[in-house]
């Protein structure tokens, strides 16, 4: 297995400079691309990035740039950090510019509108590479939280487990304690789908309810996404794992999370453009993965009402009281079925 020193992150969002900082804080050589030149002089200059992760000193290790050519050479691995649904655009324009033999990280948590795939899926296609050559970190990974130090593990899959054992080499530290698995199709839905639950948790909370409603959409998002996972041979021990019930308490229960948040402001009764326009331009990835999972989970027959009332409430207008009272509606079953 050979030593990852070098590497590049493409993105500086909160999680992208956040997984740059573990990177740094594990003794690599960062380079970031960031979209906003300035973004990049900050972090380049000042060891800031004021506009994702304000009050964060990053290690002077890590370097910016908004020149991908000049960030991409000498990787000898690429974190693609960029929202799920501009993965394709954005890779399509890095793809000439990536070093053949570079393992591809995958950091975003969605599936792909119209296409259904996951973003492994998705990064493949347009790299051209083996699904052998990419690791999917997920798991209980608030940006900000681990931004400041904050103790946390996480998952980073690939069907190669040399190639994530490389990544773990690479990037565990103090705080940061990744594990490997070889289950991508379950780790990569566990991140998808949990941000869609934590919408529903948000929503909850804006409608004034309490924990034994939250601690039910958690179960039972958990019971929905390993229907899906099931349907699509993801391992069934994934969901309990960090990937599954670890990113789940996380984004479902912290003020942090953009997508409960998201989904706090529609219970209130903000308007979705209202509550976009909130988000300060951050991404809120369940927002649009709720209809990509839905439609996903229709074409294979599995059944994920939380998901279909998220889309309901968040696409076609339906009063997020109204969305609840539906849930509890539904014909009476047994836990398992
Ligand atoms: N923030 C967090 O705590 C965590 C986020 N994630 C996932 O990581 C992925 C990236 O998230 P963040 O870095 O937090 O997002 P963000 O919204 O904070 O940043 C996104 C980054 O992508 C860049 N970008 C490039 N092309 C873009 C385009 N066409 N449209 C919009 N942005 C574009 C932006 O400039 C920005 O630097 C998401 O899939 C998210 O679900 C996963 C774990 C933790
Ligand atoms: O994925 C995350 C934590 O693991 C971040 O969640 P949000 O995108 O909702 O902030």
């Amino acid at each position: 297995m050979a030593e990852v020193q070098r590497v590049t992150v493409l993105g500086a969002g909160s999680w992208g400079t956040a997984f740059a900082k573990v990177l740094g804080d594990a003794g690599r050589d960062v380079t970031m691309w960031a979209r906003r030149p300035e973004v990049a002089a900050e972090i380049r200059e000042r060891h800031l990035n004021s506009s994702y992760l304000p009050g964060i000193e990053l290690p002077e290790r890590i370097t910016a740039t908004a020149d991908p050519a000049e960030a991409l050479d000498g990787a000898q691995a690429v974190v693609l950090a960029v929202p799920s649904q501009t993965l394709r655009t954005n890779l399509s324009e890095w793809s000439g510019l990536l070093p053949p033999d570079a393992i591809l990280v995958s950091l975003a948590k969605g599936v792909e509108l119209g296409t259904l795939k996951r973003m492994s899926e998705v990064i493949a296609e347009i790299a051209r590479v083996d699904d052998g050559q990419i690791v999917v970190v997920s798991g209980p990974n608030l940006a900000k939280e681990i931004a400041l130090g904050q103790p946390a593990a996480a998952v980073l899959a690939c069907t190669d487990h040399d190639n994530a054992k490389a990544i773990q080499q690479a990037s565990f530290n103090q705080y940061f304690r990744p594990y490997t698995n070889t289950d991508v199709v379950g780790c990569e839905l566990g991140g998808a789908c949990k941000n869609v639950i934590a919408l529903s948790c948000g929503m909850a909370a804006g409608l004034g309810l309490g924990t034994n409603t939250t601690a039910t959409l958690i179960t039972r998002g958990l019971a929905e996404m390993a229907r899906l996972g099931a349907k699509l041979g993801a391992d069934p021990l994934t969901f309990a794992g960090l990937a599954g019930v670890g990113d789940l308490v996380a984004t479902c229960s912290s003020p942090l999370s953009r997508n409960r948040t998201f989904g706090e402001r529609l219970g209130r009764g903000e308007t979705l453009e209202q509550a976009l326009a909130a988000t300060g331009g951050q991404v809120a990835e369940g927002v649009k993965s709720c209809t990509s999972i839905r439609e996903l989970a229709m074409g294979l027959g599995v059944d994920m009402p939380i998901t279909d009332a998220m889309h309901r409430v968040c696409h076609e207008g339906v009063d997020p009281r109204r969305a609840g009272a539906e849930l509890l509606g539904r014909s009476q079953k047994h836990e398992w079925s």
